[in-house]
């Protein structure tokens, strides 16, 4: 008889159960869990191992080796190993991280990790990938956000579902998941980057966090975690007008696309700023920062007859009633 060995269901256990739960009773098709190896993914994964089959869903786990640390392959074959005893067929792959695209290198391993679950669902039919994020993580991203002078956009953080990702623990609290490893008898993978305090992720989640809940009480992590669903609901309204509005005040324009000074500066601010942004975006496929964005919506506010603004790979100008964007030389010899 091995029931004695078998854990028993504890808090920790029950609340990321119904967390996964809750996530999987909507989906149809086979789903992957994204396993880093760590705390939150781990117990993303033993949670997912039991609920799947009772939602008759079937799961498997995908891990990324981005090739980047010292023992980045041990530490993909150890999560692999730990997918198997979960019952989750594991899927390894090698990450291709293209460096230099100008974000710096986080931010080129999060793409190519991105580019890997991609591979891996196509591979293994699978619609949806699960993430680990937690709400600890939420809360962390708005609070470095403040500090930044972030708008709402960077303030709602980050969504329970974003197309084919699926992120179900962003309502529990990291030390639940460690808590549930731990009831579970599971061994979770100490990242050395999530311990160095050179990142500043790592100095709120180890320093500023837990000063904040000592000094304000408990309870502000969540509430951070509530003030991005909030501002969620404002985004994503203001979005849904820009897509009505957008279809009104956008026409072709050789080279590009232009939209109607006259509608942009009879819009408020806020429309204004996404306008462009959604313009520039869905067109070049380039995303513009909040000053890059301002200098576009100067032509419209401030105009005294100045030449065009130079965006990353755009160039804006300002021509007979109507902001023109055109893709510049550029941009189009690399495409
Ligand atoms: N090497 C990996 N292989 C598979 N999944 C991973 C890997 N690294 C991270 N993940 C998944 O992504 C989740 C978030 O990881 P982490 O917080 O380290 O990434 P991040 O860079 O902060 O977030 P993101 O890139 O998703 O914005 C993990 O819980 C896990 O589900």
């Amino acid at each position: 008889m091995h029931s004695d060995r078998r854990p028993r269901l504890t808090p920790a256990m029950a609340d990321v159960r119904r967390a996964v739960r809750k996530a999987l009773a909507m989906q149809a098709g086979p789903v992957l869990v994204a396993l880093s190896g760590g705390a939150d993914s781990l117990a993303l994964a033993a949670a997912t191992a039991f609920e799947a089959p009772r939602a008759g869903l079937r799961a498997g786990a995908v891990i990324v080796d981005h090739g980047l640390q010292a023992g980045s392959a041990d530490a993909a074959a150890q999560a692999a190993q730990a997918a198997r005893e979960l019952g989750l067929d594991p899927v390894l792959v090698r990450a291709v991280v293209v460096a230099g695209d100008g974000s710096g290198p986080e931010s080129a391993a999060r793409a190519a990790r991105y580019r890997a679950f991609e591979e891996a669902m196509r591979d293994t039919g699978a619609t949806h990938v699960l993430l680990g994020h937690t709400l600890d993580d939420q809360a962390e991203t708005v609070l470095l956000g403040l500090a930044r002078g972030s708008g709402p956009t960077s303030l709602q953080g980050m969504s329970s579902v974003t197309g084919p990702y699926l992120r179900p623990l962003l309502g529990i609290r990291r030390a639940t998941t460690q808590q549930y490893c731990r009831d579970a008898g599971l061994s979770p993978w100490a990242d050395p980057q999530n311990g160095d305090p050179r990142y500043a992720r790592v100095r709120v989640r180890q320093r500023v966090l837990p000063t904040l809940e000592q000094e304000l009480g408990p309870g502000v992590a969540e509430a951070l975690a509530r003030t991005a669903e909030q501002l969620r609901e404002d985004a994503d309204a203001l979005d849904a007008l820009v897509l009505e509005v957008i279809e009104e005040i956008c026409e072709p324009a050789e080279g590009g696309i232009a939209v109607s000074v006259g509608a942009l500066a009879a819009n408020p601010p806020a429309l204004r700023q996404r306008i462009i942004r959604f313009v520039v975006e869905s067109e070049f496929g380039v995303t513009l920062s909040r000053a890059q964005t301002l200098a576009a919506v100067r032509l419209v506010t401030d105009w005294h007859g100045q030449k065009g603004v130079d965006l990353p790979g755009v160039r804006v100008e300002r021509q007979n009633g109507l902001l023109v964007f055109r893709v510049t030389r550029a941009v189009a010899a690399d495409h």
